[in-house]
C-alpha cells in the first residue's frame, strides 16, 4: 500500500482526548486544506474496535472499518504520518461496560464469555483477548521512542510552575517490592547467534511435554525467560500488608495490568485475595460458582454478589468490611465513592500513579479524603527501585523546584514489541514442574523450576530495533548536544546481553565530542536527578518499560503532566507516527464534563505532534506544510506564553477555549509570515475575524460551562452530540466555516 504524502492520520481514541478532537479538528483542517492535506479521521477508539471485530453480527449501517488494521499496515509505509492520541488500554470490567453500552445502543455484539464453554464462546474469547489490555500501541509502535519537553515547553513550567507537594524528611513513604523469587532473580537471557526456530515447553513431574510455544527466531535476537514465584509473592503482600499495619502507613499496589495485560491481573488477583484473605476463604465455593474473579479486583465480588438475596449479599459486605480491621488504611481511587485501590485493575497504573505520588509529597488518598503516606508496593523488584531513590532523593533534598530544574529526555527501546511489552503471548501461569526453552536440535537453552500457580515468561528482543535505538541515542544527543545515559544493569541477564550490543553499534557512529554513559538503573536516576537539581539536563536512554516509566516520572515532576510532552516514533521503514504526549486518555476529565461541561484536557501534546507532523510533510516536499509547521511552533510558543493552557475551574479557559486561542495566534502568524505570500492573504480575513472576536468568542466558549452536558454515552458516545457540546460558540464556528 501507498499512499500519497498528502495525508496525515488522526486517530480517534477515547475519553478527554476524543472529545478535544471534535473541538481541534475543525480548526486543524481549516490550516492544512490550504496545503492540500487531507486530515482523515481513523477509529481506534475501544468501541470501534469493539464494533469492527464482529461485522457479521451488525447491520450493513453498523459497520465500521478496522481502523487499527488499516494503520497497522501504514507503519509499513515509508510515506506513513500518523498522529497517535491516548488510547484506553482496557481491563476486562472496562471491555465488559463498553460491550454493554454498545448492546444498549442497539449493536448485537456478544457478551464477553469469561469462562468459555462452546467453540462459539472461545472464539469470541479470542476476537476480545486481541481487543483487550495495550491492545493498539503495540501495533502501531514500529519504531522506537523519541520523547521530550520542547524548550518552550520548559520555559513555560519555569514561569508558570505547577504546584508541588512538599517532602518531609520524617515521611514514611517508601517502595516495597520482592527480595527474591520475582522476575529479576530469575531472569535468563539469550542471544541468538544464528536464526532459528525455538520452542517454549512446559514439562509435568511425570516427564511429559507439553509444547506451548514455537518461535522463530531472527539471527542476534535477544531472548529472555524468566519466573515470579507465587507461594513468594503471597508471602510477600502478607508481609508487606502486616508491616504497614504494624508501622501505621497506608498500603497501595502500583502495576500495569494494561499493558502487562497478562501477568499483571494475575499479581492483582493474588493482592486481592491475600488483602481479603478471610473473605476468600470463607466464601471461595460460593464465589467459584457466581464467577468472582478476583484478578478483576474486589468490584468482581460487588458486581456478582449483586444478583443474590439481599440477605446474603449484607452477610458478604459485613465480611469485606471486616477484613479491613485488621489490614491497614489503603488507598483509595474516590474516597467519596469508596473506590479503592484494589477495586479495578486498571484505575492505578503504575507509570502515572508512581510520579503523582511522588508530586503530591510521597502522598496518596485515604477513605477519609485526607493524603497519607503510603507503602507503594510494586512486587517486581527490577524497576521499583528507581522509585526508592527518587523517594530518597526527595527526603533529603525537598521537593524539585520545577522553575529551576532541567530535564530528563527519554530515548526509548521500544520497537516491534521490544522487551517485556511484547510478553503477552508468552505468558504461562503454570503447574508444577519445569518451563524451558529448547533449540531446534533440542538442547535446553534455558529453564525454571516452576511450582503450582507461578507466572512464567519469554521476552523477545530483535537486533534491527537495538541498532536503531543506539543510532537515535547518538542522533538525540548530537542535537541537544546533552549528555545520554544508557539505563542497563549488567547485573540483569538480559541487559547484559543488550550491553554487548549497545557497546559495539556505539562504534558505528561518531561519538567524538559526545557524553555517552552506561549505568544501572540506581547510577543513572541519581545522576539525572542530581543534574536535573542543578538545572542540567539528562538524556536517558531505556529498555521499554523504563521508557514508559520515566516518559511520566520526569515530565509529571518537571511539568505537572506527560501530556505537554513531544512524542515521536520514527518509523523503521521511514515513515512518522507522532504520539501526543506520553500521558493517557484522563477519565477523569470526561467525568467533569459530564457534571460541569469544563474539560481540562490540555491538547499540547497534539499541537507538539501536529507540527512536527507537518514539518515531515514540508521535508517530503510540500512548502506550504513547511510553512504551517512553523507558523504552528510560533503559535504554540505564543499561547504558552500568554498562559492560554486551559484551566482545571469551571468557568474559566478550559480545551476549547485554548484551541481557540491556537487558531487565533496560528491565523495570525501564517498572516504575518512572508515566505508564502499567497498563503498570508488566504489567512489574512481569519485572522482578522478571530482576532476582533477574541473576547466574544471566550465568553461564548465560558458561557456553556457550569451545567451538565449529556454525551450520549461514554465508550461510544454519539458523535453529533459532542460536536454540539464541543463546539459552542458560533462566532468561531463561523469565522471557521468562511
Ligand atoms: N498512549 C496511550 O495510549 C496511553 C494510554 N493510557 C490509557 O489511559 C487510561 C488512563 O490512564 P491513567 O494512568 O489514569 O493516566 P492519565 O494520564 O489518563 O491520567 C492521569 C492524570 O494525568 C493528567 N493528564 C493526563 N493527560 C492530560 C492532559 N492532556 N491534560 C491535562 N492533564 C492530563 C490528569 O491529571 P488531573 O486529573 O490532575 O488533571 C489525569 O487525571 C488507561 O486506559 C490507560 O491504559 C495511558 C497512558 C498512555
Ligand atoms: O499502551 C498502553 O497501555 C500505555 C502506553 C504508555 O503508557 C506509554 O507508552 O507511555
Ligand atoms: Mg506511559
Amino acid at each position: 500500500m501507498t499512499t500519497t504524502n498528502q495525508t496525515i492520520y488522526w486517530t480517534l481514541t477515547d475519553e478527554a482526548p476524543s472529545l478535544a478532537t471534535c473541538s481541534l479538528l475543525p480548526i486543524v483542517r481549516a490550516f492544512t486544506s490550504k496545503a492540500e492535506i487531507d486530515v482523515k479521521i481513523s477509529d481506534i477508539s475501544l468501541a470501534g474496535r469493539v464494533l469492527s471485530a464482529f461485522p457479521e453480527k451488525l447491520s450493513e449501517e453498523q459497520r465500521v472499518e478496522d481502523g487499527l488494521k488499516f494503520l497497522g499496515e501504514l507503519t509499513q509505509d515509508p510515506n506513513a504520518n500518523i498522529i497517535k492520541l491516548p488510547n484506553i488500554s482496557a481491563s476486562i470490567p472496562q471491555l465488559k461496560a463498553c460491550i454493554a453500552e454498545l448492546q444498549t445502543q442497539g449493536y448485537d455484539v456478544p457478551d464477553y464469555p469469561e469462562d468459555p464453554q462452546t467453540d462459539t464462546d472461545a472464539d469470541v474469547q479470542t476476537r476480545y483477548s486481541k481487543i483487550l489490555g495495550s491492545a493498539v500501541n503495540p501495533v502501531l509502535r514500529e519504531g522506537n521512542s523519541d520523547r521530550r519537553a520542547p524548550g518552550a515547553v520548559k520555559a513555560y513550567a519555569k514561569k508558570f510552575p505547577h504546584s508541588m507537594g512538599k517532602w518531609s524528611k520524617a515521611s514514611q513513604t517508601h517502595a516495597d517490592y520482592m527480595r527474591g523469587g520475582d522476575f529479576f532473580s530469575s531472569e535468563q537471557s539469550i542471544t541468538m547467534a544464528e536464526a532459528g526456530d525455538v520452542r517454549i515447553e512446559f514439562v509435568d513431574q511425570a516427564g511429559n511435554v507439553e509444547v506451548k510455544k514455537e518461535l522463530s527466531l531472527e539471527k542476534g535476537e535477544i531472548l529472555d525467560s524468566m519466573r515470579m514465584s507465587c507461594a513468594a509473592l503471597r508471602e510477600f503482600f502478607e508481609e508487606s500488608l502486616q508491616d504497614a499495619k504494624e508501622t501505621g502507613v497506608m498500603w497501595s499496589l502500583h502495576v500495569k495490568a494494561t499493558m502487562m495485560k497478562v501477568s499483571h491481573p494475575i499479581v492483582f488477583g493474588h493482592a486481592v485475595t491475600v488483602f481479603y484473605k478471610e473473605l476468600f476463604e470463607q466464601y471461595g465455593d460460593l464465589f467459584e460458582e457466581l464467577g468472582v474473579n478476583p484478578n478483576n479486583g474486589i468490584g468482581s465480588v460487588y458486581d456478582k454478589i449483586a444478583t443474590l438475596p439481599t440477605s446474603k449479599r449484607e452477610e458478604i459486605e459485613e465480611a469485606i468490611h471486616k477484613c479491613y480491621e485488621h489490614r491497614p488504611k489503603l488507598a483509595m481511587v474516590d474516597s467519596s465513592k469508596g473506590i479503592t485501590n484494589l477495586h479495578v485493575p486498571s484505575d492505578v497504573i503504575v507509570d502515572a500513579s508512581m510520579p503523582a505520588m511522588i508530586r503530591n509529597g510521597g502522598k496518596m488518598w485515604d477513605a477519609n479524603g485526607q493524603t497519607a503516606d503510603t507503602k507503594a508496593v510494586m512486587p517486581e523488584s527490577t524497576y521499583a527501585r528507581i522509585y526508592q531513590e527518587m523517594i530518597n532523593y526527595c527526603k533529603t533534598n525537598g521537593a524539585f523546584d520545577p522553575t529551576t530544574i532541567g530535564t530528563v529526555p527519554n530515548v526509548g527501546l521500544m520497537a516491534k514489541k521490544a522487551e517485556e511489552y511484547g510478553s503477552h503471548d508468552k505468558t504461562y501461569e503454570t503447574q508444577p514442574g519445569t518451563m524451558r526453552v529448547v533449540a531446534a536440535d533440542g538442547t535446553v537453552l534455558m529453564q525454571h523450576e516452576v511450582e503450582k500457580g507461578d507466572i512464567w515468561r519469554a521476552c523477545q528482543t530483535k537486533d534491527e530495533p537495538v541498532r536503531d535505538w543506539v543510532k537515535l541515542a547518538v542522533t538525540r544527543a548530537r542535537n541537544s548536544d546533552t549528555p545520554a545515559v544508557f539505563w542497563l544493569d549488567y547485573k540483569r541477564a538480559h541487559d547484559a546481553e543488550l550491553i554487548k550490543k549497545v557497546e559495539t553499534y556505539l562504534q558505528d557512529h561518531d561519538t567524538d565530542g559526545l557524553e555517552i554513559y552506561i549505568k544501572t538503573y540506581n547510577q543513572a536516576i541519581r545522576f539525572s536527578m542530581d543534574r536535573m537539581f542543578r538545572g542540567k539536563d539528562t538524556i536517558s536512554v531505556t529498555g521499554n518499560v523504563l521508557r514508559d516509566y520515566l516518559t511520566d516520572l520526569f515530565p509529571i515532576i518537571e511539568l505537572g503532566t506527560s501530556a505537554k510532552m513531544l512524542s515521536i516514533v520514527p518509523m523503521l521503514k521511514g515513515g512518522g507516527m507522532y504520539e501526543t504526549g506520553a500521558g493517557g486518555s484522563a477519565p477523569k476529565h470526561v467525568q467533569q464534563v459530564e457534571e460541569e461541561n469544563h474539560l481540562r484536557w490540555d491538547s499540547l501534546g497534539e499541537f507538539l505532534a501536529l507540527a512536527v507532523s507537518l514539518e515531515d510533510l514540508g521535508l517530503k516536499g510540500n512548502k506550504r506544510a513547511a510553512v504551517l509547521a512553523k507558523t504552528l511552533d510560533a503559535a504554540t510558543g505564543k499561547l504558552l506564553e500568554n498562559n492560554k493552557s486551559p484551566s482545571r475551574k469551571t468557568g474559566e479557559l478550559d480545551n476549547r477555549g485554548s484551541h481557540f486561542y491556537l487558531g487565533m495566534y496560528w491565523a495570525q502568524e501564517v498572516a504575518n509570515q512572508t515566505e508564502d505570500a499567497e498563503l498570508a492573504a488566504e489567512f489574512k480575513q481569519l485572522a482578522e475575524d478571530l482576532t476582533s472576536q477574541e473576547s466574544k468568542i471566550v465568553a461564548e466558549l465560558a458561557e456553556c460551562q457550569g451545567t451538565p452536558a449529556a454525551l450520549d454515552g461514554y465508550y461510544h458516545a454519539n458523535r453529533e452530540t459532542v460536536k454540539k457540546v464541543m463546539r459552542p460558540s458560533a462566532s468561531l464556528n463561523s469565522a471557521l466555516a468562511k
